[in-house]
């Protein structure tokens, strides 16, 4: 068995604007998927994922008309549950240029789904990596942030920007502006993530702010200032201010909120985290629900979190230097 593992990730500064071509600075962080690919000695796809919100499953299915999936769900779900997964694997065949080459999947995560924290990227990144090696392929990084990036474009119908692929196979903090991404210099930041156990539809987050921005000048322009927070938030960065950038964290959730991706949870915990003293905080990722983050070098914010009604689990995340790992 090939075995691989990628980063989630928290955004700093520029989800949703992202997608626009403004610049984004998101951060991976230590919680990782690992994904195990073996080949077989058929075409098939066998998939073993006990952290999908489907309370764990195996499906074993290959491509033709009567591979339909052994499991009793809704095709709804277990299409929206399986594709990230499927394509990442297309990729492989694609790069590899076998075609017909069927894999044993086995994935294990430590990233809550829909959260944000972008559990989907890290998937697709150790998959990608683990199944193009399992056929003695090695990607370089920036090859393998390109095709996890064509997977999510795929699976989110064209609506997906570099940013969170690139990081997660990278590691580190990020910039990345349309199809420019490079690696930044970033301080020990004093990170903690609240979540409130829910999750968002990422495509749907991203749907509604592309018809805010069509309809409204104003939603247009107010993307345009997400990019103009992300620029100043850069130098914070450089800079090691992190009282500048939890300021600027402020008001990009502010923007974030306008643009109408933000829950009532969601502002919950970012008000939790800000009377407790955190320089600032904000959503993370798609948004509609499921996780904050701040910055508080104090334990308050955690503390203060734990005891907010709806926030789940609050918890200090360490930058992940490291992308994407070789395990086996
Ligand atoms: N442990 C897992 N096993 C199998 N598939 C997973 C796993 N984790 C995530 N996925 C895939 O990723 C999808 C969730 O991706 P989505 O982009 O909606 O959320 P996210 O990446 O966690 O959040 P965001 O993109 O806002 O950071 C799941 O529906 C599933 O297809
Ligand atoms: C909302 C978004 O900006 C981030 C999701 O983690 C979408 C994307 O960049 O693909
Ligand atoms: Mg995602």
């Amino acid at each position: 068995m090939t075995v691989s593992s990628a980063p989630g990730k928290v955004y700093l500064f520029g989800e949703h604007a992202v997608v626009y071509g403004e610049p984004a600075v998101p951060c991976a962080i230590e919680v990782r998927a690992r994904v195990g690919v073996e080949r077989r000695d058929d075409s098939k796809l066998r998939v073993h994922a006990d952290d999908l919100s489907l309370d764990g499953f195996t499906v074993e299915y290959g491509g033709d008309a009567d591979g339909r999936p052994d499991i009793d769900v809704s095709e709804s779900l277990l299409v929206a549950a399986t594709q990230y997964v499927d394509s990442a694997i297309e990729q492989v065949r694609d790069v590899t240029g076998e075609e017909d080459v069927g894999f044993d999947v086995t994935i294990e995560s430590d990233i809550p789904l829909g959260a944000g924290l972008g559990s989907s990227a890290a998937v697709v990144v150790a998959a990608i990596d683990a199944g193009t090696r399992a056929l003695g392929t090695t990607l370089e990084p920036a090859e393998l942030a390109e095709r996890a990036y064509r997977t999510e474009y795929d699976v989110q119908d064209g609506q997906a920007s570099r940013a969170d692929t690139f990081c997660s196979a990278t590691g580190g903090a990020v910039r990345v502006e349309g199809d420019d991404c490079r690696s930044l210099d970033a301080p020990d930041l004093p990170i903690v993530i609240g979540f409130d156990g829910g999750a968002g539809e990422t495509g749907e987050l991203v749907a509604g702010v592309r018809g805010l921005r069509e309809e409204y000048e104003f939603a247009a322009d107010t993307v345009e200032t997400v990019g103009d927070v992300v620029r100043n938030g850069e130098q914070a960065l450089a800079a090691g201010d992190v009282e500048e950038l939890g300021r600027l964290m402020n008001f990009n959730h502010g923007l974030l909120s306008a643009l109408g991706v933000s829950s009532r949870s969601l502002d919950t915990m970012v008000w939790a985290a800000r009377d407790a003293g955190a320089y600032g905080a904000k959503l993370t990722g798609a948004g509609g629900g499921g996780c904050i983050v701040a910055l508080d070098p104090t334990d308050e914010t955690e503390t203060a979190l734990s005891f907010t009604p709806g926030c789940e689990d609050a918890f200090r995340a360490e930058l992940a230097e490291e992308g994407v790992r070789r395990i086996e």
